[in-house]
């Protein structure tokens, strides 16, 4: 198991948000995580990525405890996490995002580049384009690309589809699949269904800071399951 997290809680301040989350991921597996607004969702990714500490429970990452380690080592250890709301830099250009994406490395890998850019092809078109005059669909694959540089194992996703035109979507899905042949491991939090059911092999539902349910994700196709389990209604 790539990741295994158990009895996990954070919270801001005084505030609980998680109340003891337990999941595991399997080595290559694409995991999905539903809940609609204000569940935690967010709040999760940042904890197993190290940007919130954690108040209780254990995190353990490819064969080791990084309950308590910094951010940045659990990027070194292979860990990342594409943030909502993409924060990519605005002022820099694509190609220096990338770079940026490579910061732990000393120097630019041109193969690697090469290698990220045949995944993403609207990049290379853009590449000396100002991440800030990206469209915001552009600019979430500049972000996935950008996780990407650090060669990671297991990366975190955090509502890849909120504001992108269907069109980018369809190329996201793709990409990932791409990724998924390769080996890499994906935690997937969203509430998108359509997205959600596309990419997971399973899908865990999260309400309240807590995981409440698993479905498959076919049963995402039925209305009646989907307002059962998560509460929400389809389109
Ligand atoms: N910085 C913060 N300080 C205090 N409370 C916060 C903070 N960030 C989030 N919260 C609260 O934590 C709860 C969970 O938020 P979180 O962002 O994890 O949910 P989410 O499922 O990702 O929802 P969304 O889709 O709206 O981002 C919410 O009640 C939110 O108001």
């Amino acid at each position: 198991m790539i990741l295994e997290v158990d009895a996990l809680r954070s919270g801001y301040g005084r505030i609980p948000i998680l109340a003891g989350v337990t999941l595991g991921v399997e080595d290559g597996e694409f995991l999905g995580i539903l809940g609609h607004n204000g569940m935690g969702k967010t709040t999760l990714m940042n904890t197993l990525m190290g940007h919130l500490p954690a108040t209780g429970g254990t995190i353990r990452f490819d064969g080791q405890d990084i309950t308590g380690m910094p951010a940045h080592k659990r990027a070194l250890a292979g860990l990342g996490l594409v943030p909502q709301g993409r924060q990519i830099f605005p002022d820099l250009s694509v190609h220096e995002n990338l770079r940026m994406g490579m910061a732990g490395s000393t120097q630019e890998d041109p193969a690697l580049l090469d290698e990220i850019l045949e995944l993403f092809p609207r990049l290379q078109r853009l590449l000396d384009r100002r991440g800030g005059a990206l469209s915001g669909g552009e600019q979430q694959l500049l972000a996935l690309a950008r996780c990407l540089c650090a060669r990671p194992k297991l990366m975190l996703l955090d509502e890849p589809t909120e504001g992108i035109q269907p069109s980018i979507l369809e190329e996201i899905v793709d990409t990932l699949k791409t990724l998924r042949t390769r080996g890499l491991s994906l935690v997937l939090v969203e509430q998108n269904l359509d997205f959600i059911a596309a990419l997971s092999g399973r899908v865990l539902i999260i309400q309240k800071g807590a995981i409440t349910g698993e479905l498959m994700p076919q049963d995402l196709k039925n209305p009646e399951t989907v307002s059962e389990f998560v509460g929400m209604t389809t389109a």
